[in-house]
């Protein structure tokens, strides 16, 4: 039985949305490794103001306006020196006619309302500064011209106020939002669980560390754990035996473990379709889709998992993952949809009028040169720069004709 690309899509998708949605959630500290790319599971809010307190924006003296409005080069206005506040340091208070050399990022002093950067005083630098409980303060600085108040000052919240919504739920986890959590003082993060993944690859043919004869190198599992764990996916990998029962009791084992089963390979017309075989009595569903590469497809769900049944070749796996798994795995990663770019076509192309063909492609001097369609080329496929959706009912694209390109390998 052949079924359509969106047909296929629309039955993966809700087989998928309860695994999504039965995830829960786990809690991390906000300096956790693994923090960046998890998606928030609450709206989050500030315990802390942004800025926490009022600081100064400049290494300088913190004044009072009031006291520098005569100031000018001709008449120079000198203040004695109070305590110097330095970043970390506790708030001090301005001595009234007083000026407190302050560091960047320390608390404005009580009183003070502009803050002049040092290099404006007159001697340019700091001269022997005592900070509070350390001494005596002495010494005047003198400055040739007014500071208007707010001047250089950070005020307490402008960027945050404390109890406001820092991330609502759903929120991707940038660096800079994490920055942002740690900030408003948030130290254990609510975070959606991460996917579990079993990949499981079959074959005689995947020979491990030395293939012999009539054997080659597993493609399908490297590729395939390196896309997912792209998306925050937890992969294991398996290779399970090419015997139908053994395979059904890796799959049995497995179901107790993931959340999501991917098998790749064995499902098409062969005699040895150990997937096919394997889940037939298990309510395995396979057919064909109109699609090309990555026709063979199945699924089956299982008493405690879903297992996704890719075809084996290379190309077709990759197309597959990125058909039906990727766009659900961008909604549950907060990650924005992508979009397409155009160019005019190199060559003219043709494809089989009752499929929907993606074709890889390089883009170059504007132009979209096509690849060749075999879904076993793995290094063409590592070469591609987009793929291009020829959809059902397009037999042919003519040279220099705009088409929509999707980006990868990127
Ligand atoms: N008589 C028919 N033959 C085939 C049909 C068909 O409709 N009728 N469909 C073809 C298409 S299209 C595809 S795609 C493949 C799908 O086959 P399977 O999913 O059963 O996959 P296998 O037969 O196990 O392998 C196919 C191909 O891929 C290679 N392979 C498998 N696993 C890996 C791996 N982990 N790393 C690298 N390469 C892998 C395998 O050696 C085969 O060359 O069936 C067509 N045949
Ligand atoms: O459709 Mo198969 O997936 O072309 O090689």
């Amino acid at each position: 039985m052949s079924c359509t690309l969106e047909n296929h899509r629309t039955e993966l998708e809700a087989l998928l949305r309860p695994v999504f949605n039965s995830l829960g959630t786990q809690v991390l500290p906000v300096a956790s490794a693994e923090l960046c790319d998890k998606v928030t599971s609450e709206d989050l809010f500030a315990a802390l103001p942004i800025p926490a307190f009022t600081n100064s924006q400049m290494d300088g003296y913190a004044a009072r306006s009031a006291d520098l409005l005569a100031a000018s080069s001709t008449t120079p206005v000198t203040l004695p020196l109070g305590f110097t506040a330095a970043a970390g340091d506790r708030q001090i208070p301005l001595q009234h006619g007083t000026v407190s050399p302050v560091m960047t990022g320390a608390m404005i002093p009580q009183g003070a309302d502009t803050v002049i950067p040092v290099e404006e005083s007159v001697l340019g630098t700091f001269p022997q500064l005592v900070r509070a409980g350390q001494g005596t303060a002495s010494g005047h600085a003198q400055f040739t011209a007014p500071s208007a108040p707010g001047r250089f000052i950070r005020p307490v919240g402008v960027d945050l106020e404390a109890g406001a919504l820092v991330a609502s739920a759903g929120t991707r986890l940038t660096p800079t939002m994490i920055a942002a959590l740690a900030s408003s003082g948030l130290r254990e993060i609510p975070v959606r669980r991460t996917l579990t993944v079993a990949l499981c690859t079959t074959g005689d043919e995947l020979g491990g560390d030395n293939p012999a004869e009539g054997q080659i190198p597993d493609a399908n599992s490297p590729m395939l754990a390196a896309l997912l764990r792209r998306y925050g996916v937890e992969v294991r990998t398996a290779q399970l035996p090419d015997d139908p029962d053994r395979f059904a009791a890796a799959i049995d084992q497995l179901q107790e473990h993931v959340d999501l089963i991917l098998t790749v390979g064995g499902i098409s017309a062969g005699a040895y379709e150990v997937v096919r075989q394997a889940l037939a009595g298990r309510g395995g569903n396979f057919h064909h889709v109109a699609i090309q590469p990555g026709g063979p497809q199945g699924f089956a769900a299982l008493e405690h998992s879903v297992v996704l049944c890719f075809p084996g070749n290379p190309v077709s796996a990759l197309l597959s993952v990125e058909l039906f798994l990727t766009p659900l795995l961008r909604v549950f990663n907060g990650l924005p949809e992508p979009q397409p770019e155009h160019f005019p076509l190199a060559q003219t192309v043709s494809s089989p009028e009752h499929k929907h063909q993606v074709r890889r492609a390089l883009i170059r001097d504007g132009q979209v040169t096509i690849l060749d369609p075999g879904s076993h080329l793995v290094h063409d496929l590592a070469r591609a720069d987009a793929l291009v959706h020829i959809p059902v009912g397009v037999s042919e694209l003519a040279a220099g004709q705009s088409v929509e390109i999707w980006r990868m390998n990127v």
